[in-house]
This record gives structure tokens, C-alpha cells and sequence, in this order.
């Protein structure tokens, strides 16, 4: 199956950043969301940066109406129902997840492909709940999805060759590389990723160094783009909290335990640059 119509439900900063570089590369892109006003806000992001990009000449005018064109709007998942794929990016919450991919697998045709851009939850559980287990898998995008190169798709146990073709293929059409990975807890980008955000997190939390010079250390010493800290508020702190509880759960290893810190922060609702506050203050 050649892939030509997607739905991307939960319009925040994944959902919008992977709506975009789908309408880039010529689908025709419906954005879900729950709520005009976060539809609205995945819009305004998608135009901010198609914009800047034509300043800096690297598209032109036409290229940026032409994605404009190939992206709707919908606050109606049976939308859907005219889509050979879609991609889920709301909330790293299973419950939700699940009751999401029991109304797509109630309202896609047949034909569709179900994917999830969780960042750590298990797809073959997600699958289990549809009728269409083989047609289910994860397609991890890294954020911002528009710059990082790297898709992670993540076979569930059930999920057939063909399936894994469709979206190898429908990734490259995107112009991103994608690995093949197994279903466990983290995949493999944050199996790695999240334990060095969680230790840094600790270092702050054990008095070790600010903030500021953990980012630092990483930044000057290892030559990350940016710093865990800054990183950590980018990703979005109750994403990184979801994660590690997830990679505690599902390895059962206390190495993963979660940072008091961070589940601190999240509790205070300091998610990060998304809410305006996390290790640091946005304005
Ligand atoms: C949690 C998960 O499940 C998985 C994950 O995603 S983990 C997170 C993975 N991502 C990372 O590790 C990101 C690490 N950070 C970086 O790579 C860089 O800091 C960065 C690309 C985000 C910004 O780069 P920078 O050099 O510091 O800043 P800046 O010069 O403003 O941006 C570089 C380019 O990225 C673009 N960019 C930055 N943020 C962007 C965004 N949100 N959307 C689109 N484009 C963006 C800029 O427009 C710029 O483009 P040009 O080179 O064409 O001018
Ligand atoms: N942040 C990151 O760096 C990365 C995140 N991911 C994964 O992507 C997913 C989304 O993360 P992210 O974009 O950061 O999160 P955001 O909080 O930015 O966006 C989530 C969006 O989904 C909406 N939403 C919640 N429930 C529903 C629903 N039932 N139907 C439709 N929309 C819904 C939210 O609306 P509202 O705000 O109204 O609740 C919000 O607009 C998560 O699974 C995360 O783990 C993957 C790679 C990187």
C-alpha cells in the first residue's frame, strides 16, 4: 500500500511538528485535536516556522502554501475514516492511548495502518486493544520533528512485514531515517536518552552543581547541543516523568527509578518550556 492520506491526532508540539513535514512531503494531513483552541495552536506553530523557513530562503513561498493546502484541521476523529495511516502523539498516558486506538480502529477503513509516536509505552499493548494488532506500530519521531533526522519504528508483537514496509517506506518519503526496533520499555532512543536526563536531574537534586553547569559539562564537555536540563524542559518534564516510569516498571530495575525532583516539578505543574517554567524560566 502506497500511504496518500494521514491523520495526526493531538496537535501539541509533536503532533504539529510531525503534521508539518507529512504536509511537506506531499500527503494530504488531517491535524486532530480535542479542542479548537490546541488545533488553533498546532496551526499558528506550523505557519511560524514554514514562514522563518521562507525568510531564510531554505523554501520558497510556493512550497510553504503549497503544505498550507495539503493540511486541514478536524476536531472529529471519524475523519479518519478517509485515511490510510494515521499517527497518534497525545498525551504518554496508556489509558488514554488505548481508548484513542479503540475509536480509530472503529472509524479507519480496514486498510489503515495504526501508528503511535510514543516515546515508551509498549505497542504491542496498545495493539491488543484493536482489532487489527498486525496493522499496529510505533513511529517514533524526535522532536523537533521538522530538523531530527531519526525515526524509530517499533515492531509489536504482532505486527506484520507488510505493515513495517508501509511506514519504512512512507518514513523515507519523509526524507528521515528510520531503524527497526523491538517492543521494550524505551525502545532504544530513550532507553539511552532518559537515564542521563534522570542522573543529571539527580545531580541537581543532590547538590552536585546548578543547573546552568550540568547544562554546561554536557554542552563544552561532550559536545551536546544542548544541555540535559535544557532538554529535559524541551522534551516537556511529565513526558520525561512518564518515561522513566515506564522504563522502572516495565525493567524493574531500580537504576531507572524517577528523580524525586522531577516528580516535584511536575506536581507544581513546571512542565518545562511548554508551561513557561522547568529547570529554567521561558518568557
Ligand atoms: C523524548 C523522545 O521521545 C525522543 C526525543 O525527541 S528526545 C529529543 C531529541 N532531540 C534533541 O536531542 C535535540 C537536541 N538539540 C538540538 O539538536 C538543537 O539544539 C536544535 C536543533 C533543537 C536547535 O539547534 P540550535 O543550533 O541550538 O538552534 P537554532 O540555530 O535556533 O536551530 C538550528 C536549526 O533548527 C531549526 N529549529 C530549531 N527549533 C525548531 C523547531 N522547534 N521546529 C523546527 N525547526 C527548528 C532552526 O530553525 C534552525 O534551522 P536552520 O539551521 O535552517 O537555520
Ligand atoms: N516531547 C517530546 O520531545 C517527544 C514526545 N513524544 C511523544 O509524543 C506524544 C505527544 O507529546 P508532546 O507533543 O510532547 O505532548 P503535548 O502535551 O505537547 O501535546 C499533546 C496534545 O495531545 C492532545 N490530546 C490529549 N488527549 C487527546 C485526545 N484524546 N485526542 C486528541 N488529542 C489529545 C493535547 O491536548 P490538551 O493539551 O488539551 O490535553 C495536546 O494538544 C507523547 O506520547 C510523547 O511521549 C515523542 C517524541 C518526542
Amino acid at each position: 500500500m502506497s500511504v496518500k492520506k494521514v491523520m495526526i491526532v493531538g496537535a501539541g508540539q509533536m503532533g504539529s511538528g510531525i503534521a508539518q513535514v507529512f504536509a511537506q512531503s506531499g500527503f494530504q494531513v488531517i491535524l486532530n485535536d480535542v479542542t479548537e483552541d490546541a488545533l488553533n495552536k498546532g496551526k499558528a506553530s506550523i505557519e511560524k516556522i514554514l514562514t522563518k523557513d521562507v525568510t531564510k530562503g531554505k523554501i520558497t513561498e510556493e512550497d510553504k502554501s503549497k503544505a498550507l493546502n495539503n493540511l486541514s484541521l478536524s476536531g472529529n476523529i471519524a475523519d479518519a475514516a478517509s485515511c490510510d495511516l494515521v499517527v497518534e502523539a497525545i498525551v504518554e498516558n496508556m489509558d488514554v492511548k488505548t481508548k484513542v486506538f479503540q475509536e480509530l480502529d472503529r472509524v479507519t477503513p480496514p486498510h489503515a495502518i495504526l501508528a503511535s509516536n510514543t516515546s515508551s509505552l509498549p505497542i504491542t499493548e496498545i495493539a491488543a486493544v484493536t482489532n487489527r494488532p498486525e496493522k499496529v506500530i510505533g513511529m517514533h519521531f524526535m522532536n523537533p520533528v521538522p530538523v531530527m533526522k531519526l525515526v524509530e519504528i517499533i515492531r509489536g508483537l504482532q505486527t506484520t512485514d507488510e505493515t513495517y514496509e508501509t511506514v519504512a517506506e512512507t518514513a523515507e518519503r519523509l526524507n528521515k531515517t528510520s531503524v527497526e526496533v523491538n517492543d521494550f520499555p524505551g525502545f532504544a532512543a530513550n532507553r539511552i536518552l532518559l537515564p542521563m536526563i534522570n542522573e543529571a536531574i539527580y545531580a541537581v537534586y543532590e547538590g552536585v552543581a546548578s543547573p546552568e553547569d550540568i547544562d554546561t559539562v554536557m554542552k563544552l564537555g561532550m559536545n551536546h547541543p544542548m544541555g540535559p536540563l535544557q532538554l529535559a524542559d524541551f522534551i516537556g518534564l511529565d513526558t520525561c516523568l512518564y518515561i522513566m516510569e515506564v522504563l522502572h516498571d516495565g525493567l524493574g530495575d531500580s537504576k531507572y527509578r524517577p528523580c524525586p525532583l522531577l516528580r516535584k516539578y511536575v506536581k507544581a505543574g513546571w512542565l518545562g518550556k511548554k508551561s513557561g517554567r522547568g529547570f529554567y524560566e521561558y518568557t
